[in-house]
């Protein structure tokens, strides 16, 4: 059970005089299993939202639980994504995506058996061999994903994971990410900028603003499984959009959400 809980969330920062209060009153409830995207306004918070669901940055007020247990620092149970994939320029594909479950101390055998699965997963196989800078930044994107599900974590936290891409690419990577989703079906938590990205993909899109920004909307995603191009050109995503583009860029965009 890996459900994520946000109970009156503070972020705050070190400031000149006094603290700079960025998120207050933070509270969301991601279900077990849910796909939920996080969009909001440049320097609203969404990031540190993120962050803290990861552990590396402390609520200063509040509480993050996954699966009921207070959220103190990074863990196993949680698998990591961000915009640029990071992985080390000195090592292999095949190495990148065993890395973590090296730290766990997998043996050699079996932690290469199951990075080539993953390499797979993502249309990978045959690169194993390749250096981060051989591949294009959608392969190495892919690969960012195939090294946080090795370590199967029952919940993923993806930052922008597809922001540094083409539009072509960004779409087939969420199609991608959907299918590979739909395998067992992790708690993912996902930030975006992109409005389409952020209906197409989720169960429920989180919709932040205020100063300090909070949880301002949520929007249920009432769109059939497995997604692929017909649901994007359907009138109801249509609809969803407009509403979404509406509650971040004004009233003029927005239209009802009757899907
Ligand atoms: N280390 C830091 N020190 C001080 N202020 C910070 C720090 N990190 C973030 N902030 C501030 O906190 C606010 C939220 O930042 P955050 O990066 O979480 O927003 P975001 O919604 O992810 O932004 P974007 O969409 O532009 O990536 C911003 O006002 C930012 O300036």
């Amino acid at each position: 059970m890996a459900d994520i809980t946000f109970d009156r969330v503070r972020i705050s920062y070190a400031g000149k005089d006094e603290p700079f209060v960025a998120v207050d009153g933070f509270e969301a409830h991601v279900r077990d299993g849910e796909f939920v995207t996080i969009v909001g306004a440049s320097g609203c918070g969404k990031s540190s939202v993120l962050l803290a669901a990861d552990g590396l940055l402390r609520p200063s007020a509040g509480q993050i639980r996954i699966g009921g247990q207070v959220v103190a620092k990074p863990g196993p149970d949680r698998g990591v994504v961000f915009q640029d994939a990071s992985l080390l320029p000195w090592r292999t594909i095949l190495a990148n995506v065993a890395f973590g479950l090296e730290m766990q101390g997998v043996g050699k055998a079996a932690r290469l058996e199951r990075a080539r699965h993953f390499i797979e997963l993502v249309g990978l196989a045959g690169r194993e061999q390749a250096h981060p800078h051989q591949l294009s930044g959608g392969m190495r994107q892919r690969v960012g994903i195939a090294r946080a599900l090795a370590t199967d974590p029952e919940v993923l936290l993806m930052d922008e994971p597809f922001g540094a891409l083409d539009a072509q690419t960004r779409e087939l990577m969420a199609t991608e990410l959907l299918r590979i989703w739909d395998l067992d079906r992790k708690t993912v938590l996902f930030v975006t900028h992109g409005i389409d990205e952020a209906v197409f993909l989720a169960d429920r899109v989180l919709v932040m603003g205020g100063s300090p920004s909070r949880v301002a909307e949520v929007m249920e995603i009432d769109l059939p499984r497995p997604r692929d191009a017909a649901v994007r050109a359907s009138e109801a995503f249509g609809k969803y959009r407009a509403h979404l583009a509406g509650l971040l860029f004004g009233a003029d965009a927005a239209a009802p959400v009757t899907p």
